[in-house]
């Protein structure tokens, strides 16, 4: 690990344990294990799902590869300051989190207090999921909402982080996700790096267009069956 990123990584723990500080610290860490059971599911399940979608949509594949040999030629490794050089990278990233959300209905939330919406009542203390998953899929809010087009987000200025409510995996406001930076570059940086020195086989003999994509739901999304993939050396 190189000392940028360990000390990236201890300014994140140090201000994780100011939130344990005013809080209870058994609920946190029981919260923490749910999101992200071994530190890394959310962000390995992401990584997964985006390398997925790639094999089995190679011209994408083939376009991500393209950009980042553009950029970074045949033998440099993709730097954290490098990232924003990659819009079709960051667009891949935005939409395997839009079609895969790792944690599809976010986290239960409470209702403080009864709250009038769209016509609705919700009561007092009633427990609210939000349905990330079913958004994504949407389509008054995205065209051929099943289709993998990264493309969609060169076209429309939306990032994740909270601001945009079509598009909210990692949720917003006071209770959105504290590891979205940390999990923002290690994503990208891992699959830039899977994509940009290896071409992809599929294990036995399966071809792209017979790929089994379907998912598991739970409180947390992955597939159904693991990504089985064999890394060639480009
Ligand atoms: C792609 C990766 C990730 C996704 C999609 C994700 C998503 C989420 C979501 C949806 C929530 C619940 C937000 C809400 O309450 O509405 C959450 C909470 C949380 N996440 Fe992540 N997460 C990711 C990576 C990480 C990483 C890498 C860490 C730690 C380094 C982390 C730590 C946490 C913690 C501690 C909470 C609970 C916060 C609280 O109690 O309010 N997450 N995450």
């Amino acid at each position: 690990m190189d000392i940028g990123r360990a000390a990236f990584i201890t300014e994140l723990v140090c201000g994780v344990m100011e939130v344990v500080g005013k809080s209870n610290i058994a609920d946190y860490f029981l919260v923490l294990r749910l999101v992200d059971p071994q530190g890394i599911d959310t962000t390995s399940s992401t990584v997964e799902w985006a390398l997925a979608e790639l094999i089995n949509n190679p011209e994408k594949m083939a376009k991500a590869q393209d950009e980042l040999e553009e950029v970074l030629g045949k033998d440099r490794l993709i730097q954290e300051v490098d990232i924003s050089k990659f819009p079709f990278l960051q667009a891949i990233v935005k939409e395997t989190l839009r079609l895969h959300p790792p944690a599809p209905f976010l986290l239960p939330h409470k209702a403080e207090t009864e709250v009038e919406m769209c016509g609705f009542t919700v009561p007092k203390n009633a427990q609210i999921l939000v349905n990330v998953w079913a958004m994504g899929r949407d389509s008054s809010i995205w065209t051929n909402p099943d289709l993998f087009m990264p493309e969609r987000f060169l076209e429309q200025d939306i990032d994740f982080k909270g601001q945009y409510f079509e598009l909210i995996p990692f949720g917003a406001g006071r209770r959105i996700c504290p590891g979205l930076p940390l999990a923002n570059r290690m994503v990208h940086l891992m699959l830039a790096s899977l994509v940009h020195f290896f071409n992809w086989k599929l294990a036995d003999e399966m071809n792209p267009e017979n790929m089994d994509m379907s998912e598991t739901f739970g409180l947390t999304l992955h597939r159904a069956k693991p990504l089985r993939a064999i890394p060639i050396r480009v």
